[in-house]
């Protein structure tokens, strides 16, 4: 298992812990890494980004100034990529999976915040790879791996970030010189938010309106310069700088960006979809008017993982804490219990973890799908892309609001030392509640979701096929129910009436609506509660169903403790859902008020089952405490040792009286101020 650098001695409570756990550690490791090969590879790629040091910080991060803040990602950034690149020499390039994965897991060890350079990796490189043609990659591409170039994704303007098709920047085409002429025409035109734009990038894709010929042919994506490549001075007609202090991604430079009739070369539109060709003509692309979103599908998809992996980290550093910390005196002349022996802290806590397993496979399954559309995509075949987005967009939306919540829960299970940014939740928690908004806002994603969900329903009541992830419409607009049983099979059995419940819901409330005399969009707008309740029922239907088939078939020939183990998180993750949504159940399917009952007991009898193993559960993310950034969460378990150790580090505590004293406190107590 991982260990400080500065080891020291493991606290008794942990050891009685990880004793106390009865399953093998290493083999649940292996799974939530997708195979032991999966867990040698991320175990040597850490290894070499992590075991000399490079990552530490002369004075910590939260101690410096913005501007040092920034300065120091920036210096880690350009150290990171060094090691990345010897790094990548060994293994299969950065297009591979896990590859990406792992990187991005140990750069969190060097960021406590965000690298500047997170949107080069992040979408300015898989936007080349998606929007270019062949020969445009050719150009690119090498400059961008090599970063011989750095650049981010403009898309978002200070008027519009929800809503694409208002975006007002103009790209216009001059057909005599071969340019697209790039401009701002408002301040609520200004390019706002792209991280790394506000100092460090030289190059960007800017998202804008294409004219070409008199004719507006909507938002398309354009890859231009901004900043001299010897100087880093802002190119003439470039109006480029930060936006300021944000709540978290403080190291992110997130910039502004605005263009006075810049011009740039025909080439620099991404033409693999659209085209503009040398007189101005514009050719449409032939299969789905939506490919130019391609990127906010990818990241969306990546975005599951991460979430899953930021709450991962979160229940490692508030079980671990919580083995170690007593509290109270339930019974007389016993000693104080560790508050993870609380009913209620592991009520807190168990279903974090079941979370990060639940959200983990969910992604792998995700991943899975998004290759599979894209390589039918290749071949000229959309018919997929409809159910990609409705599944990205869902499940971006659910996953990164439910580890929102439950981050801040992990943060609340900690009490006083869970506010201390060294227990690194205050930043786990920054960092996981902008996922919730940027890359789709919450409502807005599970809006798009409905869309896809009322066509569904639709087709299903006309008796044409639906896609395999609302196969369940079909049995419900046939009338089959089945009878309430408690099994984890009915359980997810009645998410799934649930969500068919809801959608039939809205579309009667449309219809009636539409009835009554108003239109199609006043009508959905009315139902967009109900709408948005609908997509996240279809949404938890889809992830407990992944959840527990993936868990049986991955633990087919796993150890039967582990199996075991297993199975208690999945059942643990549907009866909490179950409870939550007693009302939906109620209404949805056939539960009676003493199932419901039943259903808390055997949530509560799961709890005190996994008990003995919640050390062992998150010893397995196998988290290296240099990633976690935890006094409370560190391996060794030294909390109160680790935190007075973070206390002597503030600047405040390097001189026994501040000039304070002299300037104010003594002059107001003797009344001389
Ligand atoms: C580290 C931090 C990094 C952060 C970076 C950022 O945040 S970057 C900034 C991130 N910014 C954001 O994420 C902004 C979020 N906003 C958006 O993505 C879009 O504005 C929108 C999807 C909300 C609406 O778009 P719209 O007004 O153009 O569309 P519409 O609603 O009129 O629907 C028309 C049809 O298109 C379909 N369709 C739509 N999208 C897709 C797709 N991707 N694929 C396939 N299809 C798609 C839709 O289903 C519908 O189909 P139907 O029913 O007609 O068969
Ligand atoms: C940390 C961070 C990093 C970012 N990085 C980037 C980046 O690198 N590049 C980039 O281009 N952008 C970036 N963004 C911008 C981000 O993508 C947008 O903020 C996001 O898409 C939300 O758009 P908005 O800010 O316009 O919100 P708004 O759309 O103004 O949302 C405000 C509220 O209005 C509601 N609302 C809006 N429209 C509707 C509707 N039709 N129906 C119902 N409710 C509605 C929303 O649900 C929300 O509650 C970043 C944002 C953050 C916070």
């Amino acid at each position: 298992m991982s260990q400080n650098k500065t080891i020291m001695e493991v606290n008794q409570e942990l050891v009685k812990e990880r004793a106390k756990c009865n399953f093998n550690v290493l083999e649940v490791t292996h799974i939530l890494d997708g195979g032991e090969k999966n867990t040698l590879h991320r175990k040597k790629i850490e290894s070499i980004a992590l075991d000399e040091g490079a990552y530490k910080d002369p004075i910590p991060e939260e101690y410096l100034s913005p501007k040092e803040k920034y300065e120091n990602a920036v210096r880690k950034s350009c150290l990171f990529c060094k090691i990345v690149k010897n790094a990548l020499t060994e293994f299969t390039g950065l297009e591979h999976f896990s590859n990406f994965f792992v990187l991005r897991r140990t750069a969190d060890a060097f960021f406590k915040e965000i690298s500047p350079f997170l949107l080069h990796l992040g979408m300015f490189l898989p936007t080349i790879l998606g929007q270019c043609t062949t020969e445009q990659q050719a150009y690119w591409l090498p400059r961008v791996l090599d970063i011989q170039i750095i650049g981010t994704y403009a898309q978002t303007e200070l008027g519009h970030g929800t809503f694409i098709r208002g975006l007002e920047t103009t790209a216009t085409y001059d057909p005599e010189t071969e340019e697209f002429v790039l401009h701002s025409p408002t301040l609520t035109s200004y390019k706002w938010w792209a991280g790394g734009l506000g100092k460090t990038v030289n190059y960007c894709i800017v998202v804008a309106q294409l004219y070409t010929k008199g004719v507006c042919h909507g938002t398309h994506l354009f890859i231009v310069q901004i900043r001299d490549e010897e100087t880093h001075m802002p190119l003439p007609g470039i109006k480029v700088g930060e936006i300021g202090a944000k709540m978290g991604f403080n190291t992110a430079d997130n910039g502004y960006l605005a263009f006075d009739h810049y011009r740039i070369p025909r080439q620099n539109m991404m033409m693999k979809n659209a085209q503009v060709l040398k007189d101005g003509t514009y050719v449409k692309p032939d299969s789905h008017g939506k490919l130019t979103y391609g990127t906010m599908v990818l990241v969306r998809v990546i975005l599951v993982n991460e979430v899953a992996f930021n709450l991962a980290k979160a229940c490692t550093i508030a079980t671990r804490y919580s083995a170690v910390r007593r509290q109270s005196q339930p019974k007389p002349n016993e000693p104080e219990p560790q508050i993870l022996d609380y009913t209620t802290q592991q009520h807190k806590l168990f279903i974090c973890i079941a979370t990060a397993h639940a959200l983990q496979l969910a992604s792998a399954w995700l991943w899975k799908t998004f290759n599979a559309v894209m390589s039918d995509m290749k071949k000229g075949n959309t018919d997929s892309l409809p159910e990609l987005h409705a599944l990205s967009s869902c499940l971006k939306a659910l996953s990164t609001s439910d580890v929102t919540s439950l981050i801040e829960q992990c943060r609340y299970s900690c009490g006083g030392h869970g506010y201390m940014l060294c227990s690194g939740l205050p930043n786990i928690y920054s960092f996981v509640t902008a996922t919730r908004t940027y890359e789709g806002d919450y409502t807005i994603l599970l809006l798009q979701t409905a869309r896809f969900l009322v066509k569904a329903y639709e087709q299903a009541e006309a008796g044409t096929p639906v896609t395999p992830t609302v196969l369940y419409l079909i049995e419900f607009v046939s009338g089959k129910r089945t009878p309430w049983d408690g099994s984890p099979e009915g359980i997810i059995k009645s998410f799934q009436e649930i969500a068919a419940g809801n959608i039939s819901s809205c579309v009667k409330s449309i219809r009636n609506r539409m009835s009554s005399g108003l239109s199609f969009e006043d009508a959905w707008e009315l139902t967009t509660i109900q709408l948005v309740g609908a997509a996240e029922a279809h949404c938890r239907a889809v992830i407990s169903d992944t959840y527990k088939k993936e868990i049986a078939r991955i633990t087919a020939s796993s150890s039967t403790n582990v199996k075991i183990v297993m199975e208690q998180l999945v059942n643990l993750y549907l009866h909490y859902w179950a409870l939550n949504r007693t009302g939906d159940l109620l209404r949805y399917s056939s539960i009676s008020g003493e199932d419901v009952a039943n259903l808390q007991m055997k949530y509560e009898e799961l709890l005190t089952l996994i008990r003995p193993n919640a050390v062992g559960l998150v010893d397995a993310f196998d988290l290296r405490d240099e990633i976690l950034h935890s006094a409370l969460g560190s391996y060794d378990g030294q909390v109160y040792k680790r935190l007075f150790a973070e206390a002597l580090k503030s600047p405040l505590n390097q001189e026994p009286v501040n000039e304070t004293f002299h300037k104010y406190l003594k002059p107001t107590m003797q009344g001389k101020l």
